[in-house]
This record gives C-alpha cells, structure tokens and sequence, in this order.
C-alpha cells in the first residue's frame, strides 16, 4: 500500500503532477495539501477511474497537514512562489525558505520514514533547509531526502537532440551540480551514446541547458515558470523512487543529495572541493532509497570550468539554507 502526498497541489505544478500521481498504477492513496483549492481538485482527481484514492486538505484547525501527511510513504514538494521575469531562483528565498520549514517539520512530525522530493526553489538552499529541519527532529536520513533536478536532465535531452538530430529520447545526458543558471553543469562529453557537439554551438547549448527556466519564464511573461514540464520530471523521478521501492533494481537517477549521508557521497564531496549537497546520478535501491552515489561523470577540461563556476555559487546557496535553520 503506497500513500503519496502532494504539499502545493494546488498550484502549477501541484495539479498535474497530481494527476500524474493519480493515475500511476504504483500510487494507492494520493493525499493532496494546499492553503487554498485542495476540495475542488481533489473532488476533481477522485472522479478518475484508476486505482489511487484522493482525499484532500487545507490547514484548517491546524490538523489539516497532519492528516495529509500521516501514513505517508512519499512527499512530494511543490508549494511555494514562482518567478516573475527578471527574478533569479534566489529571489524566492525570502518566503519558499518557510514555506519548506513548515512543511518538511510536518513531514518531521507526521511521516519521519518518508522519502521527501523537494521542487519548491531555490532547490540548491531549499534542500539543505530540509535536511537540517530533520536534523532538529533526529529524523534525517540522506539516503530519503532528494532535491528535484531531472528537468535540467529531461530539457539536456531535448535540447542535445534539437542540435544534433535524433530523438530526445535517444541521449542520456548527466547534468550534476544544483538547480539554477551557473550552478547546472552538463557534462555533454559523457552523453550516452556519445555525440559531437560541434565546436560552435555548445557554448550556446550549455547555456540554454543552464538557462532554460528562463526561456519559460520569459514566455509565461508574469504568470510564473515551468510547470508542465517540471510535473512530467517530478513524476519521472517519484515513478522511479517508487519502482525501486517494489524491487526493481539497477535505477539511475540524477538528483541534489546531502554527500556525506550516502554511500559513495564522500568521493564525489571531495571531487567537489567539499560542497555538502550536489547533483549526481544516485542508484536508487531495493527500499527506494539511495544505494549509492555513482562517482561524478568525468569532466574535460571544457566542463571543469563549468564546475568551478557551479561550486562558487553553491556554496553560497548551501549555507544561506544552513544558516536559515541554524540561526533561528
Ligand atoms: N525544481 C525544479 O526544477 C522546479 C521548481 N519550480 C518551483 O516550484 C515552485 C512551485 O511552482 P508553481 O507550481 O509554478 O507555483 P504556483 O504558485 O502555481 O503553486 C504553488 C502552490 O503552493 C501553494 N502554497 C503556498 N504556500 C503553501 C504552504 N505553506 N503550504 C502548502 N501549499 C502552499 C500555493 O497555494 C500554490 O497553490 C516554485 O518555487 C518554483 O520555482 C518550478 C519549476 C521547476
Ligand atoms: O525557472 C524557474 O524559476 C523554474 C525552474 O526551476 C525551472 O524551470 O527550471
């Protein structure tokens, strides 16, 4: 029996992403959180004939985020505000950070066991957020903590394809580092099955992986970001988690891990210059959990630029998040 929760589902991303979840032969209960709208979409949800029931929450009488939560297996994090045009990810720091507190305190309360995906930005400090407000609570456990990054993953091939011809579908392309501009560091000469990036174009094709959230922001023109995208990637990730979690084994996902809480986390942290969090390919294992961190792709020397830019402003990230819990 697999429960999975939804906190913001009632938002851009929350809704789809929802009905993705609700009609996943892998989801049995599909509990839906928002502040506002949860009754209608869930009504809306429960009139599918697949197999998840729908049961849906606002915070009322305080109770609201305890129910959704309680018996959960997998929490899924996309409340929070988007970007408007000219906004960095960091911008949203000032009200996502406590918007995550809250929520992953009532993942910290009410389902300690789960495994927790982060989408709310910025990811890069909207993760370490959450790994300390579980550390407050002595629940935290790396190996169930995931920063969402397969968008940059699903647009690299998408992107990659539109250059060299193909189908996205074709290239697996790694994409390490965090969740925002510099910080996304595709490794286009580790792409499976090895491609030729001409000479000219991949400058170009770098900074449009790294910059692709804008392209939709622009687009969207003040009525926020990636959101149909982004709950095709989420769900991706969350089918895979959950996969893994009914025995299939062998599952490669890139995701932002706390290094030092999971196998292999070590090498790649001192690959890194000692950066706590960072994007990696993570095998998923038979609990659904992190088995272990694949070492970090090789990188020419084209690419290690790219990795020193991405580790600067991480690590800024990274301890904007830790001092957010730290200092209260
Ligand atoms: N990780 C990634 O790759 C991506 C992350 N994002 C981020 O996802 C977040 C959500 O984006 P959208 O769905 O487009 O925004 P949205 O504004 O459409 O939806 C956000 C939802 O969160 C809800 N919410 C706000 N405070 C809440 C709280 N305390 N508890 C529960 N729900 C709450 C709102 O009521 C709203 O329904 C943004 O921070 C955005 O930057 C967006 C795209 C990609
Ligand atoms: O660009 C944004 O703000 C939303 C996001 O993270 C993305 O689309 O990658």
């Amino acid at each position: 029996m697999v429960k999975a929760a939804v906190l913001g589902a009632s938002g851009g991303i929350g809704q789809p992403l929802s009905l993705l979840l609700a009609i996943s032969p892998l989801v049995d209960q599909l509990s839906l959180y928002d502040v506002v709208n949860t009754p209608g979409v869930g009504a809306d949800l429960s009139h599918i004939n697949s197999k998840a029931t729908v049961t849906a929450y606002l915070p009322e009488d305080g109770k609201g985020l305890e129910k959704a939560l309680t018996g959960c297996d997998i929490v899924v994090i996309p409340a929070g505000i988007p970007r408007k045009p000219g906004m960095t990810r960091d911008d949203l720091f000032k009200i996502n950070a406590g918007i995550v507190r809250d929520l992953v305190t009532g993942v910290a309360k009410f389902c300690p066991k789960a495994f927790v995906l982060v989408i709310s930005n910025p990811v890069n400090s909207t993760v370490p957020i959450a790994a300390e407000v579980l550390k407050s609570h002595n629940v935290f456990d790396a190996t169930r903590l995931f920063g969402v990054t397969s968008l940059d993953v699903v647009r690299a091939s998408t992107f990659v394809s539109e250059v060299v011809g193909g189908s996205p579908t074709d290239y697996k392309v790694p994409v390490v580092g965090g969740h925002s501009g510099e910080t996304i560091v595709p490794l286009l000469s580790q792409i499976t099955p090895s491609v030729e990036i001409p000479s000219d174009k991949l400058d170009a094709l770098v900074n449009r992986i790294q910059f692709g959230g804008d392209e939709v922001v622009k687009a969207k023109d003040g009525t926020g970001s990636a959101t149909l995208s982004m709950a095709y990637a989420g769900f991706k990730f969350a089918e895979s988690l959950l996969r893994a979690l009914g025995g299939e084994t062998g599952i490669v996902e890139p995701t932002y891990v706390y290094l030092p809480g999971v196998k292999g986390g070590e090498e790649v942290q001192k690959a890194v210059g000692g950066l706590e969090f960072f994007a990696v390919p993570v095998e998923l294992g038979p609990t659904g959990a992190v088995q272990a961190t694949n070492p970090l792709p090789q990188a020419n020397e084209y690419e290690q630029g790219l990795l020193e830019a991405a580790k600067k402003g991480l690590s800024v990230n990274i301890v904007k998040g830790v001092e957010f819990i730290s200092k209260l």
